[in-house]
């Protein structure tokens, strides 16, 4: 479930409307949608360079597109070192690379090479500026950074120095100006409450990195719309680590998180912040905090080496009158790829350091297959690559930035990266429609999506209240603050005693007071109202279940008799039958089912219908407080008031969440059981094709051949998972007998050559024949197995294509 924060209306506030600069861009660059000719092409016009058209023509669903491919190669580090790469000239086409053999230097090509001398805007214009403007127009993009250790990843995606910042130091290219702007939160405790609500600076240095560019982008484009235009735009980000194969928070670390996938593949993580923002100081607070909060340790080949993946994602809300259109970016800044050899690391730091290789072999496997366009891809192998399937296989829109160092003495590291982008330049993807919430919200209707909501607006409601206190707090040094704080309590005490005197401010203490309870009031009724709703949700959900498990009994019957069922054949058919009175008593659960679920509907709507008018109530109430708050001890209450709100909050996110894994297990035991049905079927279905060839010695037809290919790895990887995480002796020995990967050897699949054992045979690529004691049986909760509708071996006559199929059933 994901934690949300938002400001206090969940519209974006505190925008300052910049004018667009004489080219009609913003200040760092970013094109509107609809507006001029972008940096982009100014850039690679004046270098001589073809326009990248699929990226310069925005984004198009439907439309195959090849990965992004590009190379950045970081300056020397000593001048006088021997160099391995040559790049000429800066944001060229290719690069010429000298392995150390005697070979001529080797030539590569890339969608584009940025040299040693590039700057950050430049990668930024060229590689990622399309894709914010995708993003905004609500696709998704990617993009992430790929390298060895020390070759400059972190350089370019969040700029120099900005992990290590602390107070006082650089920031991550950070106009000082914008630093002071964001008050002394920014540099020491970041991430609290926004201050520069107002920013007119821009926020970004030549040396920011992409990350703090894409950001104040997208917040340019936004506020060069007009504000009721700009209140439509909704920001939120999240960012994440992987450590050690363990998923952490960077904007609320605490313990790992569970990575989850649901049922159409789609991955989330479970918990992770999703904190949504209306100002850029905000972001970058954030951002700071979270780079802060990031695994970095010195190692021999860097200084400040990233020993965890980060995933930034951003996304941009923005509702139109088709719906709410969800863009998102995510940003990746990889751990970096190592040698033990050179690095040195012992202990700790090789553990990570072998955790990072994996991930990164894993990557590599994936992009592999993806590069041959292989049918079945395994991104299951490490949290990375699953977290990356979207940006990989196609879903949106993705850039690669391949980093390497010159210097000779990395030619090992620098040839691997250069093989790897080379593989990924043939990738192909093809985009989706751009999404919108509601289509997809109605298309998933999974009950978690509504609970997360749930959650959502509790949250909304909290940090509107804290923003009320927040924004009546003076701000200022602590002893200065304290000191303050001191005077001011003698004055406002002192005035207290003069004002209690008056009878007209005890009135106003009464009517405050009053103002106060009312408000815990309606709080009150309003959670009382979200468990009545939480309630009938989750009642709805086991009566959808339940419609669902009777509606399989009867498709059953159905598929049993070859006919639909009709109430006539009751009559007709002696319907008093034992399989078919099963299926009368399902149809009369059904039709109780329904009205239940009526029922509960109705409830719902008319609970909805009053929690809406209950939140309206208690809105109304807070915006009068901040004129009635006098003293301090006011806003203590006040704080007490919210903090009760947030725990009222975090307790009904915790059952909610409670509740939706449960609801998710129950509609997975369903899925498992369909699925185990069709999987029996499909199984008896193989069988009785393996003995029509077999008998009738005919040779495997090609696409079949690949067919069982694919069926093989699919079995192979799955019982690799499982092996890899409960590797008992037993499994082990079973993993070893499962066949190779189909490829190598074509000859290897001659026909006539499988078992009927219910192992599987190595020189054979037909399955086993499935044996009876390993398999769940289904049937105890849908009745027996329909047999599949082939023709008997005995029947076949001639040719297997020829074969009829017969109408008769065999029950
Ligand atoms: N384009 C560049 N211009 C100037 N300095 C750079 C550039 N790229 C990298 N550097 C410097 O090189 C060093 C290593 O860079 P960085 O930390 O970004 O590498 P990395 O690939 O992220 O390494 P790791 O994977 O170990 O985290 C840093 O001191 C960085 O400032």
């Amino acid at each position: 479930m994901s934690r949300t924060t938002t400001n206090a209306s969940g519209a974006l506030t505190g925008l300052t409307v910049r004018p667009l600069n004489s080219t009609g861009l913003s200040s760092s660059g970013m094109p509107p949608p609809t507006g001029p000719p972008s940096v982009r092409a100014a850039l690679a016009s004046s270098a001589g360079i073809p326009p990248f058209s699929n990226l310069l023509s925005g984004a198009t669903s439907g439309v195959e597109e090849r990965l992004m491919v590009t190379v950045r190669v970081r300056p020397l580090s000593d001048a006088g070192e021997p160099n391995c790469i040559q790049v000429q000239p800066n944001r060229s086409r290719s690069l010429l690379f000298d392995d150390g053999s005697r070979n001529k230097p080797k030539k590569y090509n890339y969608d584009c090479v940025f040299g040693e001398v590039s700057t950050q805007e430049e990668v930024y214009a060229i590689a990622v500026a399309p894709l914010v403007h995708d993003v905004l127009n609500g696709y998704n993009a990617a993009v992430f950074a790929y390298g060895a250790t020390g070759s400059g990843k972190t350089h370019t995606m969040l700029g120099p120095n900005v992990r290590s910042a602390r107070p006082g130091q650089p920031t991550g290219g950070l106009s000082s100006a914008f630093m002071e702007n964001l008050g002394p939160e920014a540099s020491s405790s970041a991430g609290q409450s926004p201050t520069a609500g107002n920013m007119t600076l821009s926020m970004v240095l030549p040396s920011s990195g992409l990350m703090i560019r894409a950001v104040d982008d997208i917040f340019n484009y936004i506020e060069q719309q007009s504000a009721a235009k700009a209140n439509k735009f909704k920001i939120s980000l999240s960012y994440l680590e992987i450590y050690n194969e363990l998923i952490r928070d960077l904007l609320n670390p605490g313990g790992p998180l569970e990575l989850r996938e649901d049922l159409r593949g789609n991955q989330s993580v479970a918990g992770l912040s999703e904190v949504t923002t209306a100002n850029r100081a905000e972001v970058v607070q954030l951002l700071l905090k979270g780079n802060r909060a990031r695994t970095v340790e010195p190692t021999a080949a860097n200084q400040t080496s990233s020993r965890s993946h980060a995933l930034l994602s951003i996304t941009v809300q923005h509702q139109t009158a088709d719906g709410t259109r969800q863009g998102r970016l995510f940003m990746t800044d990889l751990a970096g790829s190592e040698r033990a050899r050179k690095t040195k690391n012992r202990g700790k730091r090789l553990q990570e350091g072998a955790h990072i290789n994996r991930s990164l072999l894993a990557l590599g496997n994936c992009i592999n297959a993806l590069a041959d366009g292989a049918r079945y891809v395994n991104f299951r192998d490490s949290k990375l690559t699953r977290l990356l399937k979207e940006a990989l296989s196609g879903r949106c829109k993705t850039v690669m930035i391949a980093h390497v160092a010159p210097e000779a003495r990395h030619r090992d590291e620098t040839k691997n990266t250069l093989v790897y982008a080379d593989r990924a330049n043939h990738i192909t993807t093809r985009l989706q429609e751009p999404t919108i919430l509601e289509v997809e919200a109605a298309r998933d209707a999974l009950p978690i999506a509504h609970y997360q909501s749930l959650v959502a607006e509790l949250r909304e409601e909290v940090n509107r209240l804290k923003i009320k206190i927040l924004t009546e707090r003076p701000r200022s040094g602590a002893a200065q603050q304290r000191q303050q704080q001191q005077q001011h309590q003698e004055q406002l005490e002192q005035k207290e005693r003069q004002e209690l005197s008056s009878s007209e401010e005890q009135v106003k203490k009464a009517e405050l007071k009053f103002l106060r309870e009312k408000i815990v009031q309606t709080f009150k009724q309003q959670m009382k109202l979200r468990r009545r709703l939480l309630e009938a949700d989750s009642h709805l959900l086991g009566l959808e279940l339940d419609a669902e498990r009777q509606h399989m009994v009867i498709s059953h019957w159905q598929s049993r008799q070859g006919k639909l069922y009709d109430r006539m054949y009751e009559e007709e058919e002696g319907f008093d039958s034992e399989g078919n009175s099963a299926l009368r008593s399902a149809w009369s659960e059904l039709a109780l089912i329904e009205k239940e679920m009526k029922r509960y509907r109705q409830i719902r709507a008319a609970t909805e219908h009053e929690l809406e008018d209950c939140r309206k109530r208690g809105v109304a109430l807070e915006n009068e407080l901040p004129e009635r708050i006098s003293s301090d001890e006011e806003r203590e209450l006040l704080s007490l008031l919210c903090r009760v709100h947030e725990l009222e909050a975090d307790k009904v996110s915790l059952q909610a969440e409670r509740m939706a894994r449960q609801a998710e297990l129950r509609r997975r035991d369903l899925q498992l059981l369909k699925a185990e049905r069709q999987r029996r079927l499909c199984e008896e279905i193989i069988s009785t094709q393996r003995r029509i060839i077999e008998e009738g010695k005919l040779e495997l037809p090609e696409d079949l051949r690949d067919l069982y290919a694919l069926y093989q790895q699919e079995i192979h990887a799955s019982t690799y998972t499982a092996g890899t995480h409960t590797a008992t002796r037993e499994e082990a020995l079973y993993d070893a007998k499962l066949p190779p990967i189909f490829g190598e050897e074509k000859g290897i699949y001659s026909a006539g050559s499988s078992s009927s054992s219910s192992e599987w045979s190595p020189p054979s690529p037909l399955p086993p024949v499935p044996s009876e004691e390993n398999t769940v049986n289904p049937d105890r909760a849908m009745g027996p197995l329909v047999g599949p509708r082939l023709p008997p071996i005995n029947r076949v006559r001639g040719n297997y294509g020829s074969a009829q199929s017969t109408s008769s059933s065999e029950d």
